[in-house]
């Protein structure tokens, strides 16, 4: 009965039709006013205490699901489901509702022989889709990169072991191996590992998170953490192949590390040199050699080798053709030329795809948004984060008393966002938070403004594999 209910796509309710999605943040938002209190910290939720919902609450979550899909469920059964919901929410921030000890767990939930959602998980990709993807990359390959590719399939076909080091400049195919290489082995039913250092990182590639976030990682590290893994967890259970050091102290780890193992002697550096990005980007380029040129001018620049460092610093003339030479104001002329006739494309996801302005300070970067924001038609709207000190933290003392909003409010450091942000419909925005990775909302997700509330802003995502419509909600 909850599978039927699970997977349907559509769902009317009280006359209107209601998205899956939709339907389903209606629903956990009524068990979430009771059943859950979730005490953020950054992005992580950190304490899940369930408070049985109301003999009302149960009558109206009920009678929403009978409305809506005409399924009559038990009070139990709507505690269930409505656990179930809770954990997909926490499935979302990498978490699972074993995670928090006071939490039950709902019967039948776990619909797979492997009684854990992530090992379930990662064994549900289609296959057939996957068998597809493989084939068209797989042809796409050149040498080095099919070169590359058999030697691991070989190992994992043959289950025999090694390690493996991708090294590559950017744009050489690194990620086109490790897709080619993922959908080759989840399409046989294996497992692998996608990680990136950064969110936005992690959504190249497929079934990617942060490494973070796959193995725990306590954020900021410090040279005494571990990975935040216990024992019986869903996660463990997941990653039970990796050493694990009995009651080790810090120096039994850091030797079971692989850098530190008998093992990194047998690593092999496998290397990509062509850069594909360059290539591919301009097909149509009938002077190969201006492209070759251009790629190892690039590598010299990052390899040092042009310019003469000197304390820290070092010149690079930069070719004509890439710099703005005739201007007066500045700012005008940087956006001008990446997105000329921005008027008519400040909403059209493929022109802004392929566009950004970079600068090296805050200040300038406040600046362009200005001038991009004053060019933006639509009516303007202002919002102001929260500031006030949450009385519940134990850091409050009397120093705080000594720094005043209005103080406070001015302040402009690349950590925190300014105190007032100015808005408008057709904005182009970037999110600075890890929201729900899952989802495509990462630090670095760019997105449209669609539509401002007082509350909530509505917004389309530009990058990403996943472009759709999102909502993201201010704290
Ligand atoms: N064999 C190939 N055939 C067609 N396109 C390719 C091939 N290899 C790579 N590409 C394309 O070239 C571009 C760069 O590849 P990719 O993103 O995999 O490089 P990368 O080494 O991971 O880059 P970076 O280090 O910057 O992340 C992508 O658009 C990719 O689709």
């Amino acid at each position: 009965m909850f599978t039927s209910w699970m997977h349907s796509n559509k769902i009317c309710s009280y006359g209107r039709d209601l998205t899956y999605h939709q339907y389903v943040s209606r629903f956990v938002y009524v068990a979430r006013k009771r059943c859950w209190q979730p005490r953020k910290q950054g992005n992580t939720i950190g304490r899940l205490i369930w408070v049985p919902p109301s003999a009302g609450e149960l009558f109206y979550l009920r009678m929403m699901l009978s409305t809506a899909k005409g399924i009559q469920l038990t009070e139990k059964e709507t505690i269930h489901l409505c656990l179930t919901e809770i954990g997909n929410m926490l499935q979302a921030n990498r978490r699972s509702l074993r995670d928090f000890p006071s939490m039950p767990y709902p019967i039948g939930y776990a619909p797979n022989q492997h009684h854990n959602k992530l090992i379930h998980n990662e064994m549900a990709y289609d296959k057939q889709m996957l068998v597809a993807e493989f084939n068209r990359t797989y042809h796409l390959l050149i040498d080095e990169q099919k070169s590359i590719v058999d030697t691991i399939i070989r190992v994992v076909d043959t289950q025999s072991t090694g390690v493996y080091f991708l090294y590559g400049y950017g744009g050489t195919g690194k990620t086109f191996v490790w897709t080619t290489l993922s959908s080759a082995i989840r399409s046989n039913g294996g497992i692998i590992c996608t990680v990136a250092s950064s969110g936005i990182a992690s959504l190249l590639l497929p079934g990617g998170q942060t490494a973070h976030s796959k193995f725990a990682i306590p954020v900021p590290a410090t040279q005494n953490s571990t990975c935040n893994i216990h024992q019986d967890s869903e996660l463990a259970e997941l990653l039970k192949i990796l050493p694990i050091v009995p009651k080790g102290n810090r120096s039994d780890i850091v030797h079971a590390t692989i850098n530190a193992s008998y093992i990194w002697d047998h690593c092999q550096i496998l290397r990509l040199t062509k850069n594909m990005r360059l290539l591919s980007s301009a097909p149509e380029q009938p002077n190969n050699q201006e492209l070759k040129q251009f790629s190892d001018w690039l590598l010299d620049i990052g390899d040092s080798k042009i310019g003469q460092a000197n304390d820290e610093f070092s010149e690079i003339s930069i070719p004509d053709e890439f710099l703005i030479k005739d201007y007066t104001d500045p700012i005008h002329a940087i956006v001008e030329a990446t997105c000329p006739n921005l008027i008519h494309n400040y909403s059209n996801t493929n022109y802004l795809q392929k566009r950004v302005v970079l600068a090296s300070k805050k200040e300038i970067v406040d600046k362009i948004n200005n001038y991009v924001l004053s060019l933006i038609p639509n009516d303007e709207r202002e919002y102001c984060n929260a500031d006030s000190i949450d009385k519940s933290d134990e850091l409050l003392n009397l120093a705080f008393g000594l720094l005043p909003p209005k103080f406070l409010n001015s302040l402009q450091t690349s950590s925190i966002p300014n105190h007032k942000l100015k808005l408008k419909v057709g904005t182009p925005i970037m999110l600075i938070r890890n929201l729900d990775q899952a989802a495509g909302l990462c630090n670095g997700t760019r997105l449209i403004i669609t539509k401002l509330g007082s509350n909530v802003v509505e917004s389309e995502v530009v990058t990403g594999p996943n472009i759709g419509i999102e909502h993201t909600y201010p704290e």
